[in-house]
């Protein structure tokens, strides 16, 4: 089992425990005997449950988690072009890790197809976001607190946690989030574990996890910023590619000449700082062909780490992220995602079909 036990993974470790750096062991693929591993690990670990949840979210299996609890990454190249900071990871985990992390996140996590109506003067458009989504976190209002765990409520795990307000402790009404499409979600310890030791690497803290799932060459994220008010000025975001390189590119708002492409490999990363998302757009465009016939799918898992330092974070995430639309979930036999409606697909995926759905 890990050195670590699973609960010391939601404690922050100290600053100094960054060095020294190891480099990371050398890439390894995973064996047939690694993957029927995986599925008898994932059988012995204790899901992550709250009423939020559509369905409990399986945990990181132990050989994963014993692996992350000593991990360091290696030490990050830094990019620098007029107005933008990136600290690249190449890799952030090794191949091997970030194989086994992208295989149980697809398979484990809800995801969406999230559509909405814009307007453009008097003409109400329907868009389709054209990739598979998922967030969990709270703004730095509220917290997620389980009043009955004895260690001051600090427990983040487990089914009973509520929110609070993040200052006076005091439990919250419907009031705050009423506008928000479904209950907030709190991190299940999947993706926790991942947050907790990208802040410890990156020093910085945050309170929400989105996760993209990009399908196929045809799924991708159009040119955009993420400066929205309620990140904060200069907000830092991380970002971690798991499964099929996907292109990364990034141009200047004003100056047409300053342009950057990263192809974004399996377990690299990217940190976004300083002026880059007010000054730079960023896009994951379209390819002319899906790689197929290989452990991916064809598929990229992206996860980005920020934080929402004002309410309005929250119902805008859940909204672009959730959404009020069916859940999908991965079947490994069809190699896609399917909608997880269907009273005999939730049994098959859980036994018997726990959960609550928003
Ligand atoms: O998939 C990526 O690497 C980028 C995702 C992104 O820009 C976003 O979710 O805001
Ligand atoms: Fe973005």
């Amino acid at each position: 089992m890990s050195k670590r036990s699973i609960a010391s993974f939601f404690t922050k470790l100290p600053e100094t425990s960054k060095k020294p750096r190891l480099s990371s062991p050398a890439p390894k693929d995973a064996s047939v005997e690694d993957v029927k591993k995986e599925e008898e690990d994932v059988e012995e670990s204790i899901p992550s449950i709250h009423p939020s949840y559509p369905h409990p979210i399986l945990s990181l299996p132990p050989h994963l988690l014993s692996f992350l609890a000593t991990y360091q990454p290696p030490q990050p190249r830094q990019i620098k072009k007029p107005d933008l900071q990136i600290d690249s990871y190449t890799p952030f985990f090794p191949p091997s890790t970030a194989k086994s992390l992208y295989l149980f996140l697809r398979a484990s996590l809800p995801f969406y197809r999230v559509t909405y109506s814009i307007k453009r003067g008097d003409l109400e458009t329907t868009v389709n976001t054209p990739r598979f989504t998922t967030v969990y976190g709270i703004d730095s209002h509220s917290i997620f607190l389980n009043p009955d765990s004895n260690d001051g409520g600090d427990s983040v795990d487990g089914e009973k946690r509520v929110l609070v307000d993040s200052k006076t402790k005091k439990t919250l009404g419907s009031e705050r989030y009423r506008a928000c499409v479904c209950r907030p979600r709190p991190i299940p310890q999947c993706l926790e574990v991942l947050k907790n030791i990208v802040e410890r690497e990156t020093g910085e803290d945050f309170n929400f996890v989105l996760v993209n799932y990009y399908a196929s060459s045809e799924d991708s994220i159009s040119y955009h910023s993420d400066d929205e008010h309620f990140l904060g000025p200069n907000p830092t975001i991380a970002s971690l590619s798991l499964g099929t390189t996907r292109d990364f590119l990034l141009k200047h708002k004003q100056d047409k000449n300053q342009t950057l492409k990263l192809p974004l490999s399996n377990g690299e990363m990217v940190v976004m700082k300083g002026a880059t998302q007010k000054k730079w757009l960023h896009s994951i465009p379209k390819r002319s062909s899906t790689v197929t016939g290989s452990w991916t799918n064809g598929g990229r898992i992206n996860i980005t780490f920020r934080k929402g330092v004002e309410i309005a974070c929250t119902g805008n995430y859940y909204r672009y992220n959730v959404g009020s639309g069916p859940v999908y979930r991965w079947n490994s036999g069809k190699g896609e995602m399917e909608i997880w409606g269907d009273k005999s697909v939730k049994k098959a995926a859980l036994g018997d079909g726990t959960g609550t759905q928003d």
